[in-house]
């Protein structure tokens, strides 16, 4: 069964004005699963705004679907410019959170939070009530007569997201919500965000450029360059994957070969490898010096992922057999070029080994399918 409650498929979005055409969604394929938190990364231009405004049709996709919750929104949105009714009940179940918050300055607190609840005809004494909980949901009770210029950042930011909750929805998208705010805040409203979707079973989707939120919120990510997903998948799998970006930057292990003549590896250790003295029997084995130059070790769901770049003296053509040995243990093994991007060893390593100098360019790192948890 597909669990997911957000899936785009093959979604396309092709910004069209008099002398040009910019594609900024080139077939994204997406699955976010219920109950999770997914993040989604990249650099700026790479599509992500695009992204999040097609998942709830603020902005219309040029092709593909988008089903949010079981219903396409797609085969809701119609063809005219003034969404149908159908979209906008939909809509009701997607709350959006964006970065500069978006409050009415002429309204409280409380009427900010009750304007969706007002725009959907609910009674004033029940709009008052829901507002009530929902302030006291993001700890903010004593300000419900404040307007937003008497609040800190995060504050607003906590308004933002109680008004976003307002209509009870299933699903929370946020744009860049922490962007605006200083690394403190920034935390106290991902911890917000956090106990949210565990309470609440709220499922978020969330765009940043910063890998520290990825890094402390979510389950699962996806990494979009020019308008495509080039990576995703649960970030244990990513960190799992031989050569991800995603995980090189989330835990990096940096280290320069100390010099000419020395071959620089990659390793990623996980399951039954992480625990096993395997880097200490190579030493042994081959009676080989090893340096090494950076590591980082993880627990996500419960399994060890350790991360680590190594140093050997000699060439490649020297370290093939040392190299071959450390796949052999279950390690995730790839040689890391002069530059500082890693090449994945995919193919059974021999003495006669093609990957040998020069060593080509990084293989795109093939995206991670979903798994159930
Ligand atoms: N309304 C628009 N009209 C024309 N081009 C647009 C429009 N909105 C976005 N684009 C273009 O689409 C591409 C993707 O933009 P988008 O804002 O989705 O990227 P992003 O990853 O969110 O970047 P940022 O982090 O800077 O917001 C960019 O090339 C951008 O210039």
């Amino acid at each position: 069964m597909d669990a997911s409650v957000i899936t785009t498929t093959d979604l396309r979005k092709v910004y069209r004005s008099r002398d040009r055409e910019v594609t900024a969604l080139d077939g994204v394929d997406l699955g976010v699963r219920e109950g999770e938190v997914y993040g989604v990364v990249g650099r700026s231009g790479a599509g992500k705004s695009t992204l999040i405004r097609c998942v709830n049709l603020l902005e219309r996709p040029t092709s593909g679907t988008v089903e949010v919750a079981g219903r396409d929104l797609t085969a809701l949105a119609g063809r005219s410019d003034r969404a149908p009714a159908a979209l906008r009940a939909a809509r009701a179940g997607i709350g959006m959170v964006f970065q500069h918050f978006n409050l009415l300055s002429s309204r409280t607190v409380q009427d900010n939070v009750e304007l969706p609840l007002e725009i959907l005809g609910v009674s004033g004494r029940a709009r008052a009530r829901k507002a009530g909980e929902l302030l006291d949901l993001v700890g903010l009770s004593d300000k419900a007569r404040a307007y937003p210029a008497q609040l800190s950042g995060g504050q607003k930011q906590r308004v933002g997201i109680a008004r976003a909750l307002a209509g009870d929805p299933k699903v929370l998208l946020s744009d860049e919500a922490t962007s605006a705010l200083d690394p403190e805040t920034t935390r106290s409203v991902l911890r917000l965000l956090r106990d949210l979707n565990r309470q609440l079973g709220l499922t978020v989707l969330l765009i940043t450029h910063e890998m520290d939120v990825v890094k402390q919120v979510c389950d699962s990510a996806a990494l979009m360059k020019g308008g495509r997903v080039v990576e995703s998948g649960t970030v244990a799998e990513l960190l799992a994957t031989p050569g991800s970006e995603l995980a090189g930057e989330l835990f990096p292990v940096g280290g320069q070969a100390s010099g000419p003549d020395r071959t620089v590896v990659d390793l990623t250790f996980h399951g039954d490898s992480a625990t096993r003295p395997v880097i200490s029997q190579l030493a042994r084995t081959y009676n080989v010096d090893i340096s090494i130059l950076g590591a980082a070790m993880e627990t996500y769901d419960g399994r060890q992922i350790g991360r680590m770049r190594i140093e050997l003296p000699g060439r490649f053509e020297d370290n093939v057999v040392p190299i071959g040995y450390l796949r052999e243990q279950g390690l995730d093994v790839a040689v890391v070029p002069d530059a500082p991007e890693a090449v994945p060893v995919t193919g059974p390593v021999s003495v006669t080994d093609p990957v040998a100098a020069p060593v080509p360019a990084p293989a795109p790192v093939s995206t991670v399918k979903e798994t159930a948890k």
